[in-house]
């Protein structure tokens, strides 16, 4: 079997071309653009890249991007106090703040500043329990682009194998209460699991977030399994993903490439999130 390829890209452009529809009819209705804040603090090559992808998706959506870069150096508290203002300026329907923040800054604390109701980026412990408990808040922008790949190949999920690799806050954790809510059987494998390809083998669902390259190798692929790469490691070769790509694909029925698969849609999903805030705080129902 050769597995179909998942052309994240396209995926992204779509569901980023449908906001933008629905955007102009928020436009008239409420008077005014989403708008959407981003935060960079320091210089980090790629971090510097995604906030500018950002910005151009927002604007080209129809919403209005409002962009923040703060020296590496920046102190704590006026990271704080420029998160508060961002909370109480009524033209802001979404704030975000880049991460990785340098190590002297606490990045909980900063995330726990954030106005759950403006956090796009679904990192706020109040918006992690609104999904923990199927509440409606903001999922986190990579998982639930996952999870959008996955629908589109599964109409339903219900009485899969899901496994997820890796535990981390912003993507394993999310992913795998998305997938719970999906009714898969879901499985989270992580670096003290004692046999991981054991799980894998059984799975009709991989979501790879590990952050190691090629770590998933071919031959712990169900035949058939539908193959979700989040990782996105820089190495001598290129860019490359959690998963052997060219092994996996020779067993998996669908696998995403990196680059071009899911990293377009952590984007497309922000831009969809500004949106919907936007629509609650307008009192507007939301357009899907
Ligand atoms: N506040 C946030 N910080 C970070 C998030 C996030 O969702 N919110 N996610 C990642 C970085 N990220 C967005 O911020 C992101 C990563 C990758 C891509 C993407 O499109 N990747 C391309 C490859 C681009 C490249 O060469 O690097 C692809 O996979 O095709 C978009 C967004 C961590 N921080
Ligand atoms: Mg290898």
């Amino acid at each position: 079997m050769t597995a179909t390829i998942i052309d994240g890209k396209a995926h992204a452009l779509a569901l980023r071309t449908r906001i933008a529809s629905h955007v102009a009819n928020f436009r008239a209705a409420a008077g005014r653009a989403p708008g959407l804040a981003v935060v960079l603090v320091g210089e980090d090559p790629a971090s510097a890249v995604y906030v500018r992808n950002k910005g151009k998706a927002t604007r080209d959506a129809g919403m209005e991007s409002f962009e923040h870069r703060l020296p590496a150096d920046t102190d704590a508290a006026t990271l704080l106090a420029l998160v508060a203002q961002l909370n109480a300026d009524p033209a802001v329907d979404g704030i975000l703040v880049q991460l990785p923040l340098p190590a002297h800054i606490d990045a909980g604390a900063v995330l726990l500043a954030i106005d759950p109701d403006k956090d796009v980026d679904g990192f706020h412990p109040v918006n992690a329990g609104r999904l923990a408990i199927g509440a409606d808040g903001f999922v986190p922008c990579t998982p639930l682009g996952c999870l959008m790949l996955l629908q589109d190949l599964h109409p339903s999920l219900s009485g899969m194998e899901a496994v997820v690799v890796g535990r981390s806050n912003i993507v394993g954790k999310p992913m795998a209460q998305l997938l719970l809510q999906q009714s898969c059987t879901v499985t989270i494998v992580h670096s003290r699991t004692r046999d991981v390809a054991a799980h894998l083998r059984r799975a009709d669902i991989v979501v790879a977030a590990v952050g190691i390259p090629h770590f998933i190798q071919g031959d712990w692929i169900k035949p058939g399994a539908s193959v979700i790469d989040v990782g996105i490691n820089r190495t001598d070769t290129g860019l490359v993903g959690d998963v052997d790509f060219a092994a996996a694909r020779a067993v998996a029925g669908a696998i995403t490439p990196v680059p071009g698969g899911v990293g377009p849609m952590t984007i497309a999903c922000l831009i969809r999130n500004t949106y919907v805030s936007a629509c609650r705080r307008e009192g507007i129902e939301a357009a899907l």
